[in-house]
């Protein structure tokens, strides 16, 4: 996976004058700790659970990235997502470097207590790695502000301070920010927005969303709310389709009882096999769930024109030649769900200052930048005549390289 992605590092150096210094320091994660968690469980048993932490680089500023439960996860998934944080948060301007987490576990199979139980013991294992000027983490596939909330409290136990700009996602009444929630999917939601003319996207045109947790349920209210048809959505479990929309409201009370898929069946809505959610006919694709759903076996019957990639890595490199050659266009994942840490990067400046803003301050912010970044991205790729992708890294990658020339030599020495 980690290969894979650094492909797009190497073709972003091609449009650069860069030190070779910049490429061997980005090539390479700095440091990724590796720890067996063990806990007590609900039935006086012990079990325990691979856990890492990636800090990728940090020459921008502290590493920043979420906390994954997934029972797939591995250490390379991590580097892998802690390399895109890098350039996520150089994309968007913010003063940080990139990191990850993950532990491997299925948390649907935790009852409340345990899952507790893990949080605090993934934060007693990390407590020297973490901290909020050196490392700090957020929610990711199956973490919340639940669990971030548990692991500020644990932090704030361990070092006897509260501790607040630690952790971003927490609950509003442990100093989270107003629109963390749904920033994710806003962020992207205002990037379909600003570039709607350019794309020929506009209010009417039809949208399928893949998976229907924090991000896919919040584009798809967002879209629905300005006018866009949700035409098909899936999550683990399935797939519905209804040519003529899906409502919001339904979708979501489908996911309280267990899937979407449970939609199925009402009238003018079909079941579909999750896998099929890519090759729906729209002319939107969003894929907000994991890496690598779409590849060199069904890139190609994709029919949207345009995907928004809300999901980290949801598109291999050999399907991106083949969407590509298609004229689809591909919002990039750096750029695209970037909203989620640039409003992790409010609440940690809210928590330092100590003073929280309202939330229509949240999103004027957050749109300035999105739409600042957007339209850097959008000139590059004229510029260039390259993909937004390659764009978008080639932003990022100009900013990292300044900063990692500006340190100087020495910082390749420390430990
Ligand atoms: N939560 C956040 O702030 C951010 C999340 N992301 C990325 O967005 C993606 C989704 O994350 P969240 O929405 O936070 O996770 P989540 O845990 O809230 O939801 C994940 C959803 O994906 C579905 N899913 C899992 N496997 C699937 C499959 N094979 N087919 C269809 N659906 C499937 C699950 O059923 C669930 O509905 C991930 O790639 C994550 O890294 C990116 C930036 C920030
Ligand atoms: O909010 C954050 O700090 C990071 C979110 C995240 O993990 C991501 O953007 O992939």
């Amino acid at each position: 996976m980690l290969d894979q992605a650094l492909t797009r590092l190497d073709d972003a150096a091609r449009y650069l004058d860069l030190d070779a210094d910049v490429l061997e320091k980005l090539k390479y994660p700095r440091e990724t700790t590796k720890v067996r968690l063990m806990i007590r469980m609900d039935d006086g048993s012990r079990k325990s659970f691979m856990a890492w932490r990636c800090r990728y680089d940090d020459t921008r500023g502290p590493t920043k990235g979420g906390i994954r439960f997934h029972p797939d996860s591995t250490m390379e998934e991590v580097e892998t997502l802690a390399f895109w944080m890098t350039f996520k948060c150089a994309v968007m301007n913010l003063p940080y470097g990139g990191g990850k987490g993950a532990v491997r576990i299925d948390p649907h199979t935790l009852s409340k207590a345990e899952l507790e139980r893990l949080s605090r013991a993934y934060i007693q294992a990390f407590s020297k790695i973490i901290g909020p000027d050196r490392d700090v983490p957020a929610p990711d596939v199956y973490t919340n502000s639940m669990v971030m909330g548990w692991m500020a409290d644990e932090y704030a136990s361990i070092v006897g301070e509260a501790t607040p700009a630690v952790i971003t996602g927490k609950p509003i009444a442990l100093g989270g920010s107003l629109g963390r929630d749904d920033a994710t999917a806003r962020g992207g939601y205002y990037l379909v927005r600003r570039l709607a003319q350019q794309l020929g996207l506009e209010p009417g045109a039809r949208v399928a969303v893949q998976g229907f947790g924090n991000a896919g349920q919040h584009i798809a209210r967002l879209l629905a709310t300005d006018g866009y048809k949700i035409v098909a959505v899936s999550d683990s479990k399935g797939a519905v389709h209804c040519s003529s929309g899906l409502d919001i409201g339904m979708l979501l009370a489908a996911k309280g009882r267990g899937s979407v898929a449970s939609l199925a069946g009402s009238e003018g809505i079909f079941s579909l096999p999750a896998d099929d959610l890519v090759s729906v006919d729209c002319e939107l694709l969003v894929p907000a769930a994991l890496e690598d759903m779409i590849h060199e076996g069904n890139a190609a019957s994709v029919k949207a024109r345009v995907v928004l990639e809300l999901a980290n890595g949801p598109i291999t490199p050999e399907a991106d030649e083949i969407l590509s050659r298609k004229n689809v266009m591909v919002l990039p994942d750096i750029l695209a769900n970037a909203g989620g840490v640039t409003v992790s990067y409010f609440e940690w400046v809210q928590n330092r200052q100590g003073y929280y803003w309202p939330v229509e301050e949240v999103h004027a912010r957050l749109k300035t930048m999105m739409e600042r970044e957007a339209d850097a991205i959008w000139a590059l790729s004229q510029e260039k005549t390259i993909t937004l992708r390659s764009a978008a890294y080639v932003h990022a990658l100009a900013r990292l390289a300044g900063a990692i020339e500006a340190h100087g030599t020495q910082q390749f020495f420390t430990s």
